[in-house]
């Protein structure tokens, strides 16, 4: 059977509630817009596979709650840093050495379950690590663009170093009620170091084009090595080692 896909990358959205980020999604995944206003509620995601350098590229798009209530949700999203540095208490804190040392002499049964909390934690890590995350705000709601800000030290303190960000500036359709300029947009964008694009996910401007332009910059990042499949590949070893444990 021919293989659908060359790479695939989870990409998540974030920003304030309202700037767009559900249509953005749909605009992209099944090229819609629906101008009724759902509130996303906890975290949901959508695919689309696209082509980026000539490889077939598989996106995962992931879409989050913006509003404030769901943060915690959220945030436990970006994953990569959280669960590494989890797994770096349970294996080498000083108390968990000494405690894993006694566990192991004394109790090999109990360091077994340990083993397999380890492994559990690992599978979610290869499960949920983000290799893109796109930071949305309203070029009509200056507040949005203000908390961008915020966002970003969000991204800073739980996502994993390596992690590709974008900015955009949604529903540039309506020009008359603008009230980020696209200069404003684009120095914030360059003082982190990351792509802008103001997009219309109603009128479908720059949807498609920043999608695929963040998986060919984790593409090109990731050296052109099917790291998501190997992460695959990893994750059900690892389950399997979990299975073993389960049924001993
Ligand atoms: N004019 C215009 N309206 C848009 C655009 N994108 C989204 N909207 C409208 O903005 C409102 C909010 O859109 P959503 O996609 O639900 O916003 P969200 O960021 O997912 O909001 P939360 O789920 O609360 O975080 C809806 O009424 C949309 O129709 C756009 O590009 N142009």
């Amino acid at each position: 059977m021919a293989k659908k896909y060359d790479f695939l990358f989870k990409l998540l959205l974030i920003g304030d509630s309202g700037v767009g980020k559900t249509c953005l999604i749909i605009r992209f995944a099944e090229d819609n817009f629906n101008s009724t206003y759902i509130s996303t509620i906890g975290i949901d995601f959508k695919v689309k596979t696209v082509d980026v350098e000539g490889k077939k590229v598989k996106l995962q798009v992931w879409d989050t709650a913006g509003q404030e209530r769901f943060k915690t949700i959220t945030t436990a999203y970006y994953r990569g840093a959280m669960v590494r540095r989890e797994m770096q208490t349970i294996l080498f804190g000083p108390i968990a050495t000494c405690k894993l040392t006694c566990v192991v002499i004394v109790r090999p049964r109990l360091f077994q379950q340990l083993l397999k909390h380890v492994m559990m934690v690992m599978v979610h890590y290869f499960d949920s690590v983000f290799q893109g995350i796109i930071l949305v705000y309203d070029i009509t709601d200056e507040k949005s663009f203000e908390n961008i800000q915020n966002w970003m030290k969000s991204i800073k303190e739980n996502a994993s170093a390596g992690v590709s960000r974008m900015l955009l500036g949604n529903k540039c359709d309506i020009e008359a009620k603008r009230k980020v300029s696209k200069e404003i947009g684009e120095k914030l964008a360059k003082e982190h170091g990351i792509r802008f694009f103001e997009t219309s996910a109603k009128s479908s401007i720059n949807v498609e084009e920043s999608f695929a332009d963040l998986a060919r910059d984790i593409l090109l990042k990731s050296n052109k090595k099917p790291v998501s499949f190997q992460c695959v590949i990893i994750k059900w070893i690892l389950m399997l080692i979990v299975c073993m444990f389960n049924s001993f």
